[in-house]
Parts: C-alpha cells; structure tokens; sequence
C-alpha cells in the first residue's frame, strides 16, 4: 500500500470482502508503480489492488497521473514496478479479456458507429452482437451516421461500444462520459451497472465525483502521482468529507464583520459544533444537523445578513476530493489548512501535508 495513503486504504473489512479494504481475488495487481516523463515523476510508486467483478474509481486533479496509470496497466507505456493483470504481466494479457477506452481514441471518421463496432469486434475470435453494442450505449438510432459527422457526444459513445464489443472480463474505461449528455450519462451508468452485475471488473477514471460515487466499490485518489487515498465512497466520506453545511448565497459581499455576527448568532443557538466561513458568493455554515437548519436561519437573520438563496449538504465524495487534494484550500486562496479533519489526520498517519510537503 501506498505510504501516503489514508487509513482508509488499510483496513480489511472482517470478511475480506472488497468494499473498504483491499481487494481479496485481485485481477489488477500494481505494487511500486513508477513512470517519469523526463524530469516528471508522472506513476510515483503507486500500489492499488482491484478486485473480480469491482467497479474500482480512479480520481484525482489534472496530471496526477491516472491516464499514465490505465497504459501502464493495459501494456500500452512501459512503467517500472510489479504490474500484474490477471496475474501476468500486462502485455502478456490476452487482449480478448480486456476492455480499453482510451481518454484519446480517434477512430476512422469515414465509417458509420455500426460499422466501427462491426470491425473492433471483428479483431476478436468472439464478439458481441453488434446491433446489442449499439443499443447498450445509446446509439441505435445513429448507427448508420459517420463517426466524423457524429456529436462529441455521440462520438464517445461510440467508442465505449468498441470497447467492450468483445465482452472483455476485464474494462478500463478513461473518462468515458466527458462530453455527453445527461441521458447519454445515464446509458453508460447503467452499461457499467449491466457489465458490473454480469462479473466484469471495471476500472474507471473519471472527474464526474457524482458518478464514481454512484457507480465504484472503491475508489483511489491520485495525486501527484501518489495514491493518497483509498477505499468505499462512503467510508472516504465518512472519514474525510467534513460535516453537513448550509450554504447562503448574500446579496451583498461577506466580510469578516458579517462572518463574525454570523458565528456568534451560531454559538449561541447551536453551541460550539458549527463553523462560519467565507465562500464566493455568500457564507457557509459547516457541522449543521437537519434539524438545526432553523436556528441558523434565525442566526442569518438576527446578524441582519439578507441572502438570496440557501442550500443544505450532505458532504460527498467531491469534499473529500477538494479537502485531500488541497484544492479547496488553493481555491479560497488563503494556502491555509483546516482546523480540524483530513490536515491533522494525514499529518498524523503518513507525515504527509496536503500542500504537498512531504515532496
Ligand atoms: N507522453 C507524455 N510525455 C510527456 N509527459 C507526459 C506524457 N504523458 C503524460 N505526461 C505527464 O505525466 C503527468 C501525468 O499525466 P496523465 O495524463 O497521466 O495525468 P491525468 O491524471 O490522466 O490527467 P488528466 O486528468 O488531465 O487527464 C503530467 O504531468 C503529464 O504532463
């Protein structure tokens, strides 16, 4: 496991089974991933395990190295370290077994979407039934257009029929919903959904929080070419999401005069618990339970603070995305850590800083 990993990464669940811990009959197998790109360490010593029939998320910020990670394991860059798939090494993999949708895949522009998932499926000994490919990913009303003349969209769904027209055991899907639509979202959600329930592993990397939330066992955060975390949605939740926020749009700009009323109205109402912060467009209030939404309302209203919209949260995957990247800290400008939650945890289990000080 990665050193710089959370405990999250760590605990087996008592079964063995995979949700939470490590994977117990891993296909994917990846101990001290490395790959420089010249002077970048783009793979710096990675380790992950993926489990038969998981759906295991792959996230982190632009360049962190999760593109370079799916070559690595599919065989298509060479990386140092232990890569095992299937319990070979990548390039000895019988590609009949596995599923690859590049993050860039330009198919021929002048064949149709039918006649694409006709010749990708043709590479293999057995193959789908083209016209069932075709409808899985949405696109059977569109199969007779020419790939250049399809949406980006379109396009993308194509590509997800090529590639798992050979109803692969093993499916590395990189980005597969950037540019499409909500319905077509939703046909390659319950493609994945379809494809997970029938044993196939699935290995998907993805920026769209809500749908590696919705559709992974587990999930791995990269950066910097390090896991820094991994494990169930819910438990990265649990354990790095924060606490439910109430967020208020102000009409006027907040200053620290209106945070500080605001704070205080809260103390007195709710106790000590919640805390007041500046956002971009108004204030949030973190650490609000349902049923004290009310009383911060009424410390909004008694700080005199007039506010055009609010919004009650649960945290997500996406808090623990920003709090263990640092990227909610980058963004509010202040390069400050958080009082409390993942700063001090990982500084106590790894040393590690979210601002990248221990690189
Ligand atoms: N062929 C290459 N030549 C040189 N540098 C590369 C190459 N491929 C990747 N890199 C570098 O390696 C690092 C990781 O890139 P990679 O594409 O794996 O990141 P990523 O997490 O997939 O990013 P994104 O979310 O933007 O797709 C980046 O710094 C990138 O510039």
């Amino acid at each position: 496991m990665d050193e710089t990993a959370t405990d999250a990464a760590v605990d087996a669940p008592a079964d063995g089974a995979t949700p939470g811990g490590p994977a117990a009959d891993p296909v994917v197998v990846g101990e001290g991933i490395r790959k420089s790109y010249g002077g970048v360490d783009a793979l710096d010593g990675v380790d992950l395990d993926v489990a038969a029939g998981e759906v295991f998320g792959l996230i982190g910020p632009n360049g962190a190295g999760k593109t370079t990670l799916v070559r690595a394991l599919t065989g298509t860059t060479e990386a140092e370290g232990d890569l095992r798939v299937f319990g070979a090494p990548p390039r000895d993999v019988d590609p009949a077994r596995i599923g690859l949708l590049p993050q860039s895949f330009d198919p021929p522009a002048r064949l149709t979407a039918r006649e694409l998932v006709d010749y990708y499926g043709g590479l293999y000994d057995a193959a789908r039934d083209t016209e069932s490919v075709l409808e899985d990913v949405g696109m059977a009303d569109d199969a007779d257009a020419w790939y250049e003349t399809l949406s980006g969209g379109q396009k993308r769904r194509t590509c997800v029929a090529t590639a798992v027209v050979n109803d692969p055991d093993l499916l590395f899907l990189d980005e597969p919903t950037t540019g499409i639509d909500p319905a077509g979202r939703r046909a390659i959600h319950r493609l994945i959904e379809r494809l997970a329930a029938g044993g196939t592993t699935v290995f998907l990397t993805s920026h769209a929080m809500d749908e590696v939330e919705r559709l992974t066992d587990r999930v791995a955060l990269l950066r910097d070419g390090r896991v820094i975390a991994v494990g169930a949605p819910d438990r990265l939740v649990s354990e790095h999401g924060g606490a439910p926020r109430l967020d208020a749009t102000l009409a006027d700009p907040t200053t620290d005069a209106t945070v500080e009323a605001v704070a205080s109205g809260v103390r007195e109402r709710l106790g000590g618990e919640p805390t007041v912060e500046a956002t971009d467009d108004g204030l949030r209030v973190r650490g609000v339970r349902p049923e004290d939404i009310g009383d911060a309302v009424a410390a909004l209203d008694a700080a005199g603070v007039a506010f055009d919209s609010l919004s009650w949260s649960e945290p997500s995957l996406e808090d623990v995305y920003l709090r263990l990247t640092g990227e909610e800290y980058a963004r509010r400008g202040d390069g400050g850590l958080p009082d409390e939650g993942v700063g001090r945890g990982r500084r106590a289990a790894d040393g590690a800083t979210p601002d990248g000080g221990d690189r």
